[in-house]
């Protein structure tokens, strides 16, 4: 690697695209470039259109680059850039590689009735996890591939290939079909068993497994090089190494340093769009109640994931016109947010749920309950990650290990304080904001050198941050939430 050489890792997640600037040699973040991504449908409808990714990418690299130049760094530095995209959702392209409808997105909750056939016609969901590690909830790939096939069956017919978020971009960087195991295992047609696509769930959806890209043995592996269109769009140089990339979930991973060359089994929280626990481990997971997907270098990443969390309690914090930090634990509401239906547990006709309302009841109080409710839904799935990791999760040494804390949420105050006071856990917030984007820095600089895109990472300390003590669990607060969940009839929830 030459000195003062400078990677991307790009961070397509579902509200927005993130480019990060980074010295190979230490970590350092030197400019990020953002761009937002528009997200439509209403229902249960999420689309958005795979150009305006390929734009913001665009966009986020020039917004980059602009910042870098003030540092005196030009284009030439960049030796690599990776991908790493919102899981799960389904793009289909033409034979000139133009999408022929927009994307359907990993909350669209339209193929709940697929997943649940799908489940059904395989035999069950053990059958699923054997194959997969996952059961095909409304937001894996197959269940809205086999939705196109029985609502769009000409885009369907009409499809010269089939591709993840991160896959569509990659290939519009190095021009060449690629993906990682991370983001394949979210597709429920490839088998973390076997480490290959599987042709009994191929067969199943009816896809022909010539439209699906082959995959890389890591998402830090070389699969090409920045094509000479690519480089003239984004003004970056021609030739560099591009990576395989991976999904959202996996770069974080890889940019705390969790992986088979640095720490495995360790609990990370992720709070954006979606809320996700999840850890890096060698046992490859097939429970049931967990999504039990690979990571981005070989071991598994068993992870759970909610579709209501940031973005629900900014909504709530809107409806009730309060800033999202003006949100107060306390009085007796609980608010389940479940505003887009959910996936943890898998309801994926629900709506959201207030209750527990007095003359007392103040709005602050019932934001709290909003955070109180999006933070217990995802942390009820901790304990079963540790399970996967073959920890006891009331064991002293495994209660001690800090939650990592990452995404959007884990720069706000009222988060971090709900997510302490409910967890019972001491938190790691790590410095740098941008853990996705850093991953996939990591994951181009290993394409650029061959080394491992993990042992980078921890090279670079980029998970090191601040750690807060754990506080007295709440266990009221965790309580009053659960029980609610736990009793509210399906009608109340709407499904
Ligand atoms: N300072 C902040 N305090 C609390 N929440 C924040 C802050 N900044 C951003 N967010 C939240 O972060 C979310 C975006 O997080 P991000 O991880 O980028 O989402 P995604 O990966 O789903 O696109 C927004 O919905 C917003 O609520
Ligand atoms: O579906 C999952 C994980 O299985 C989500 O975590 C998506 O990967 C979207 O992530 P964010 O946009 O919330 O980062």
């Amino acid at each position: 690697m030459p000195a003062n050489a400078v990677v991307i890792g790009v961070d397509s997640s579902t509200q927005s695209t993130k480019a990060a600037f980074t010295d190979a040699e230490t970590g350092r973040l030197l400019a990020v470039g953002r761009a937002p991504h528009r997200v439509s449908g209403a229902g249960g409808a999420r689309e958005t259109d795979p150009e305006g990714w390929w734009a913001a990418l665009a966009e986020a690299v020039a917004a980059g680059l602009k910042e870098l130049d003030g540092l005196g760094v030009t284009a030439p530095a960049v030796t690599g850039i990776a991908v790493a995209g919102q899981q799960h959702g389904l793009v289909v392209l033409d034979r000139a590689g133009t999408p022929l409808r927009p994307a359907l997105l990993w909350n669209d909750t339209r193929s709940a009735p697929q997943a649940a056939s799908l489940t059904e016609a395989l035999g069950g969901r053990d059958a699923w996890t054997a194959r997969t590690g996952s059961v095909p909830v409304a937001s894996m790939t197959a269940t809205k591939w086999q939705w196109l096939r029985e609502n769009e069956p000409a885009v369907a017919d009409a499809a010269a290939a089939v591709r993840l978020p991160h896959d569509f971009l990659t290939e519009r960087l190095a021009g060449v079909a690629a993906t990682d195991p991370g983001d394949a295992s979210g597709t429920c047609w490839y088998s973390t068993a076997t480490g290959a696509y599987d042709p009994v769930l191929l067969d199943l959806v009816g896809l022909d497994a010539a439209l699906l890209p082959p995959v890389a043995p890591t998402g830090g592996t070389r699969v090409g090089s920045l094509t000479a269109a690519a480089a003239e769009r984004l003004g970056l140089p021609a030739g560099i190494a591009v990576a395989a990339g991976t999904g959202d979930n996996m770069a974080a991973a890889v940019g705390l340093g969790l992986g088979g060359a640095g720490l495995l089994d360790h609990p990370v929280l992720s709070l954006g769009t979606s809320g996700t626990v999840f850890a890096a481990t060698r046992t490859r997971p097939a429970s049931a109640a967990l999504a039990g997907f690979a990571a981005a270098d070989g071991t598994y990443l068993p992870l759970a994931c909610t579709l209501n969390c940031t973005l629900a309690v900014d909504k709530v914090a809107s409806l009730l016109g309060l800033d999202r930090e003006a949100a107060e634990a306390g009085g007796e509401v609980v608010l389940l947010p479940y505003l887009d239906g959910e996936r943890t547990p898998d309801l994926p006709g629900a709506s959201g749920l207030l209750t527990g309302l007095r003359h007392t009841t103040t709005r602050q109080q019932i934001l709290g309950a909003a955070y109180e409710g999006a933070a217990v839904t995802v942390l009820r799935a901790l304990d079963e990650v540790l399970r996967a990791c073959g920890q006891d999760p009331a064991a002293p040494d495994t209660a001690a290990r800090p939650l990592r804390l990452v995404g959007g949420g884990a720069m706000g105050r009222h988060w971090v304080e709900t997510v302490r006071r409910l967890s019972g856990r001491p938190l790691l917030i790590p410095s740098s904001g941008e853990l996705v984007a850093l991953g996939a820095a990591a994951l181009a600089a290993a394409a650029a050198t061959g080394e491992d895109a993990v042992a980078l990472a921890t090279g670079w300390g980029a998970g090191s941050g601040k750690e807060l003590p754990a506080v007295e669990r709440d266990v009221e607060a965790w309580e009053r939430v659960s029980s609610v969940l736990g009793r509210a009839s399906g009608s109340l929830l709407g499904w």
